[in-house]
């Protein structure tokens, strides 16, 4: 390249900040290498190549940045001026791929494609897009290799999913999100990329001063994400701070939460195309939005057991509201949150999922309701609170519960005989199974209760089976089932009872595995040895 044919920078000084770049970049100092890029792109107005590669490097440190837009403006100014130009296309590429918009993310991947080197790792970036497009539309996750690998090597990436779900106004209070079709259990619903995550490992005697330093960092990074995309910023904002009305609050359109791949802007186009950001606002709708990703409605997969401390934000799922007879349960993967029916669900149903532990009685229940500041009306809540021939067991059998009584299997007996002699219907039974779980385990935990009482109530699986359609599936009524299903008397024979270990699998993680999988699964999940004989 001769000298003079750029403005005001000859070959020595170029070669100098290309040096400084290539410095700057193996610090990662991302700002100082925007900057040099800048002064070699202002430099370089008239020299079309060296301007396209230097807009194409301030792209990658715009997008290690998290400057999306900025990042999308740099590889577009580069490809005006050389539409084949191969690190334009490339950084481009990755930008789109980070936005979920991979069929164009693919595009550009395909058009960068004959440079001839490398191509083995852009052919592979073609082939991940093309997988997470057609993963985008169907929501269809297949994490078997990862699973039978234990949990080893890199999490797989998801693309984000809006399956069949709408969000409604809700009897449960404001805005909920409702099935639009039946789903069965383990279908997924939706798959949503968090916001952002703060994560610890926390030890179980930590103070709240830990906890506080993962909610700080998460905080921040919510802030973070919302100052550089608008788009986050607006989604944030349709969430409740729990101070309006309730029936105030708007109903988002649907098409908020789909990124259509055809499609760009929205935000991600308009850098500081909006005002400053409400902080105030964002930290009251944190306190009332952010999930746990150890919360009882959710797995963590691939975590290895650690005691993880993982808080964020995810936008549609904050949508759903809690029941004590939920439908659906989350499975993280990664920053990825797949929420999937854990038990069928009819065309119209409400999503739900339950916010706190509902294997529990009625009061217990009451009062953690209360410490998420609403009172919970769900249906199994108003049968419990107003069943009038069932109330008084009900209630000696919860004091007996949290007081300890002597013999958790004379109060299983005990129950499970007023519900036969008042022709209880399975759907309630179901609902006081749950509410007394923790009394029907300790019984089938129990050898000599066991013996004692065994004969008079209905066996461990046919107790696992009646919770599951109360609650769902969930690890401690599967691991009931596994367990209940090596009892000769358990609910069927060996092929039903396998399918109904399947179907409370698929209910308690979903359908993210293929059968021959399952297995593994439950062991890594479970740990115990109830899994290994089935
Ligand atoms: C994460 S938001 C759920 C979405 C919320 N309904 C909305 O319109 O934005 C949690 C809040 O929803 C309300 N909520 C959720 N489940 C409820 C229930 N079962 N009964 C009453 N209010 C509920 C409570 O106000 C709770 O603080």
């Amino acid at each position: 390249m001769a000298a003079g044919a750029r403005d005001g920078l000859d070959d020595e000084s170029l070669q100098e900040l290309r040096s400084q770049a290539t410095r700057l970049l193996h610090k990662e100092d991302w700002a100082g290498y925007i900057g040099v890029c800048t002064r070699i792109v202002d430099a370089a107005a008239t020299d079309r190549r060296i301007l396209c590669s230097a807009l194409a490097h301030r792209a990658d440190g715009r997008a290690r940045l998290g400057d999306l837009s900025g990042a999308l403006a740099d590889c577009d100014a580069a490809l005006a001026a050389d539409p084949a130009h191969p690190a334009a296309l490339l950084a481009k590429g990755a930008v789109l791929r980070g936005l979920g918009r991979y069929a164009l993310a693919a595009d550009c991947f395909r058009a960068a494609l004959p440079a001839g080197s490398g191509a083995d790792d852009v052919r592979e970036l073609l082939e991940q897009c093309r997988r997470l497009d057609a993963q985008a539309r169907s929501g269809a996750v297949d994490l078997s290799d990862w699973v039978l690998a234990g949990f080893s090597g890199k999490c797989p990436d998801l693309a984000e999913h809006v399956g069949p779900v709408e969000v409604r106004r809700s009897a449960h209070g404001g805005r909920g999100v409702f099935a639009v079709k039946g789903v069965e259990a383990g279908g997924t619903l939706m798959i949503s990329k968090a916001v952002a995550i703060g994560r610890g490992v926390i030890p179980d005697a930590a103070d709240g001063g830990e906890k506080m330093v993962v909610w700080k960092d998460f905080v921040d990074k919510v802030l973070d994400a919302a100052e550089k995309c608008p788009r986050t910023a607006s989604l944030i904002y349709t969430l409740s701070t729990g101070e309006e009305q309730e029936d105030e609050l708007d109903v988002p359109d649907m098409a908020l939460f789909k990124q259509e791949p055809e499609e760009l802007g929205d935000g991600v186009s308009e850098a500081g195309g909006q005002g400053a950001l409400d902080v105030d606002r964002i930290m009251k709708v944190l306190d009332v939005n952010s999930l746990t990703e150890d919360a009882p409605s959710a797995n963590l997969l691939g975590n290895s057991g650690i005691i993880n401390c993982g808080v964020g934000l995810w936008i549609l799922p904050a949508l759903i509201n809690h029941s004590c007879h939920p439908n659906t349960r989350r499975t993280h993967v990664g920053d990825h949150a797949i929420v999937h029916a854990s038990r069928d669900i009819k065309a119209g149903e409400e999503v739900t999922f339950p916010y706190f532990d509902v294997l529990m009685p009625v009061g217990k229940r009451r009062e953690a309701a209360r410490a998420w500041g609403f009172e919970c009306r769900c249906d199994r809540c108003r049968f419990e609170d107003e069943d009038t021939v069932l109330r008084q067991e009900i209630a000696r059998s919860e004091n007996e519960l949290v007081n300890g009584g002597e013999d958790m299997g004379a109060l299983v007996v005990r129950l499970e005989d007023k519900m036969r002699k008042s022709v209880v219907k399975e759907r309630r039974k179901a609902f006081l199974r749950a509410s007394f779980w923790s009394a029907y385990s300790a019984l089938f935990d129990n050898g000599r209760l066991l013996r004692k009482w065994g004969r008079r109530v209905p066996s461990e699986a046919v107790i696992a089976v009646s919770v599951a359609s109360a609650v769902g599936g969930c690890e401690s009524v599967l691991k009931a089932m596994l367990r209940g299903a090596n009892d000769g008397n358990s609910c069927g024979n060996r092929l039903e009872v396998e399918d109904k270990v399947v179907r409370i699998g698929r209910a308690t993680y979903g359908k993210v595995v293929k059968r021959q999988a399952m297995r593994a699964l439950f062991r890594l999940r479970l740990e115990g040895d109830n899994s290994k004989s089935f």
